[in-house]
């Protein structure tokens, strides 16, 4: 009978009509039982999967043939090619790399890594009209949480400095006619640079007709220049709302924000960008004074400002910073053990390693070498590992105060002793080690690298600040209020994803949900996730997450000790594996906002706690400050697309610029070589990554950037 599928099945496989062959080859695996070898048909069923476009079913069935045969690659390059289709590349290089370890010359998978790479460079033709995208347009100019109460603050002090009085002025016959020819003439001394006659006309203009708005715009603006912003605002406060031009929000905008009152400064601009939707200056002079007062405290004691351009939030030199100087360190907002190092002991707090010296040389080894335990027990630091007081050794910390500090923050709602639903979530972190065996795409669960727990620890965070805002005014539950207020940390992360995550991973939502939302939970710690909210957070967590690990954990340290002790030779045997990683995924509010560049002037260290962002080179000040998301070292045209596909923008940066895409296109003029008779055109001698029709375009590329981007040079 099986027989007689495979032969039927096979026939129709060469004939091209997967759909029938499909159906012989599943009646062979559905009858098979353990001791059959479907391996053959399950590849070949794979097949008619991906040829049937069903892509999903050939990844179920090439993990089945990865588990039945984990020496083989075929699995893995049915798998990788499978998810390249789904245009999950990450996901399917990762699943490549996995095969290339078996065989690091399978032609399979050497086949498939191509395609993947022709599918990028396909959707990267497609898209290849540039878009420019406004960061502008796309951020809020709502109110922010805690705005109410501080512009109550703000009118306080303008009481008291006098800005809602009006201006004192000598005021006399009214006399139009006067009050034009006084005001011309200041519009005369204001183009001579005379500021200071150009005021007294215009004061002199404004005693003749104090109901001219326009008067009262013009010495407002003067005023503010001259730096007189208290009575610069008297006077453009003078003018009623109704009244007010787009150019008067906007010079009272300027004017508060001068005084350091951004609430009001941001609610003037929000007023002049709804009345003025052309008006390009004021969203960004919206943007620029919330980021100043969002991240100021962030920046306070380093080398850096936030500032925000034409691609969102972005950071500045506030000095000169030399080559190898930290320009800043940041703490995470949120930080998870990655899944396939959650077996390594690390605080789950501050990421320190916890790693100890039974761990790394194995309790046996060091039991049965009394000299090896003796020299081990003197170099390798000591450091205490604390249990959680509620789920035990489920969740340990390197000090009482990470733990407590972890408990108030967000572990009371995540601990399983409280939330037993969270049992499902510490269930999926043990299962992967398997399954990353297979494939780091896990269907129905989670299919990205970071760890679920940061988005756990996202809504648990938020849970807690809420309820504590709620205690503080003596309530038992959260107002909407206090819930806006309690989301406010994570507005500073961007989200950018353009399909919904919910149909690919429902599983995952669902535990999340039930996580949230339970009968166990107290009512004040219970919260409804919406599929929206989660697409969100699963976003914000995939565009800023960071890896890191403790930079001095144990063994290194131990290793440094134990270079100066003369017995080294005792244990040098013992130490030539280096040990994993506790890495870590974080979500850092400050180095979120750097961006890409291809030419980074910076790079990411690991910090503790935290990262650490060091300069490549020298930075000047008001320089922008950029990391890099990818492996550089590859070709532009493949750098932009995987940058278009992970965080939609086209890179701009100088080796975008003024490298090329190969030899059939000028890089500087962009002339095809066919069209002018030629095959290709000769490249740079020097780095041999531009490519140019003549001299003269070389020599201009050169004089533009070219020159400083150049590897020889
Ligand atoms: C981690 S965030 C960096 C901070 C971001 N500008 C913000 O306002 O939050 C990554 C996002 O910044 C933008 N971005 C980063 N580097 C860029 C670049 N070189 N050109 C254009 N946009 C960039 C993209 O929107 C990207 O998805």
């Amino acid at each position: 009978m099986t027989t007689d599928y495979l032969e039927r099945g096979l026939h129709e496989f060469e004939h091209g009509n997967f759909k029938t062959a499909k159906e012989h080859f599943t009646q062979i695996i559905d009858k098979a039982d353990d001791s059959d070898d479907i391996s053959e048909t399950l590849k070949r069923r794979a097949v008619c999967w991906h040829e049937l476009g069903h892509y999903n079913d050939a990844i179920d069935d090439a993990n089945r043939i990865i588990k039945l045969d984990p020496k083989s690659t075929s699995g893995y390059a049915i798998c990788g090619n499978a998810l390249t289709k789904l245009g999950k590349f990450e996901d399917a290089l990762n699943v490549f790399r996995l095969g290339l370890k078996i065989d690091s010359n399978d032609p399979d998978i050497k086949n498939g890594l191509k395609g993947m790479q022709m599918d990028i460079m396909e959707g990267f033709e497609k898209n290849s009209k540039e878009g420019t995208y406004d960061a502008v347009k796309m951020s809020s100019q709502e109110p922010y949480p805690g705005d109410y109460e501080l512009e109550i603050l703000e009118r306080e002090i303008m009481c008291k400095w006098g800005l809602n009085e009006f201006p004192a002025l000598d005021l006399t016959i009214p006399d139009t006619q006067k009050a034009m020819r006084e005001y011309q003439n200041a519009i005369q001394l204001k183009k001579a640079g005379n500021d200071k006659h150009a005021l007294e006309k215009l004061r002199m203009a404004l005693r003749y007709d104090p109901a001219d708005f326009t008067l009262r715009g013009e010495i407002a603006s003067l005023l503010h220049e001259m730096g007189e912003h208290r009575e610069a605002f008297q006077h453009v406060q003078c003018i009623p709302g109704d009244f007010r031009l787009p150019k008067y929000w906007k010079i009272g905008g300027k004017i508060l924000s001068a005084l350091e009152l951004p609430v009001h400064a941001e609610a003037w601009l929000r007023s002049g960008s709804k009345a003025d939707k052309t008006d390009v200056e004021m969203p960004l002079l919206f943007q620029n004074i919330r980021v100043k007062r969002l991240y100021g405290p962030l920046t306070e004691g380093t080398k850096v400002n936030v500032v925000f351009t034409q691609y969102g939030r972005s950071i500045q030199a506030a000095e000169d910073i030399k080559h190898g100087d930290a320009c800043f360190r940041d703490k995470a907002a949120v930080l998870a053990q990655t899944l396939d190092t959650i077996h390594v002991p690390a605080c789950n707090h501050c990421a320190k390693c916890l790693m100890r010296a039974e761990d790394y040389f194995g309790k046996d080894v060091l039991a049965r070498d009394a000299e090896l335990r003796k020299i081990v027990h003197r170099h390798w630091p000591v450091r205490p590992t604390i249990e959680c007081k509620g789920c035990g050794t489920q969740t340990i910390y390197c000090s009482t105060e990470c733990r407590d500090e972890s408990w108030s923050m967000y572990h009371q709602v995540l601990c399983t002793s409280v939330n037993p639903a969270v049992e499902q979530l510490h269930a999926v972190a043990a299962q992967y080690k398997t399954l990353a065996r297979d494939n780091r795409c896990w269907k129905g669960l989670w299919n990205a690298s970071y760890s679920p727990f940061v988005l756990a620890k996202i809504w648990a965070s938020v849970i807690c600040l809420a309820h504590n805002l709620a205690t503080q005014e003596g309530r038992q539950m959260p107002t909407a209020a206090d819930w806006t207020m309690a989301k406010s940390p994570f507005r500073k992360f961007i989200a950018y994803g353009s399909t919904s995550v919910i149909g690919v991973i429902p599983k995952m939502v669902q535990i999340m949900q039930e996580v949230f939302d339970n009968a166990h939970l107290p009512a004040h710690f219970r919260y409804k996730i919406t599929n929206k909210e989660f697409d969100g957070r699963y976003y914000q967590a995939s565009c800023n997450v960071q890896a890191f690990s403790d930079p001095a954990p144990p063994f290194s340290i131990f290793m440094r000790n134990m270079a100066r002790d003369g017995k080294r030779d005792v244990v040098m045997p013992y130490t030539r594996a280096e040990p994993e990683d506790a890495l870590f995924a974080g979500m850092f509010p400050l180095h979120a906002c750097l961006n890409h560049s291809c030419d980074n002037n910076v790079e990411v260290l690991d910090g503790h706690p935290g990262v650490s962002v060091k300069a490549r080179r020298q930075i000047k000040k008001g320089e922008e400050l950029c990391t890099t998301y990818i492996n550089t070292r590859m070709p532009r045209k493949e750098r932009r697309a995987w940058l278009y596909r992970g965080y939609n923008f086209w890179c701009q940066c100088p080796r975008c610029k003024y490298e090329g895409d190969g030899p059939d296109k000028c890089t500087e003029c962009g002339k095809v070589a066919k069209d002018d008779g030629r095959d290709k055109y000769p490249g740079c001698g020097k780095c041999h990554l531009a490519w140019y029709c003549s001299t003269g375009c070389q020599k201009a590329a050169w004089k533009k950037g070219h020159k400083r981007i150049c590897k020889k040079c």
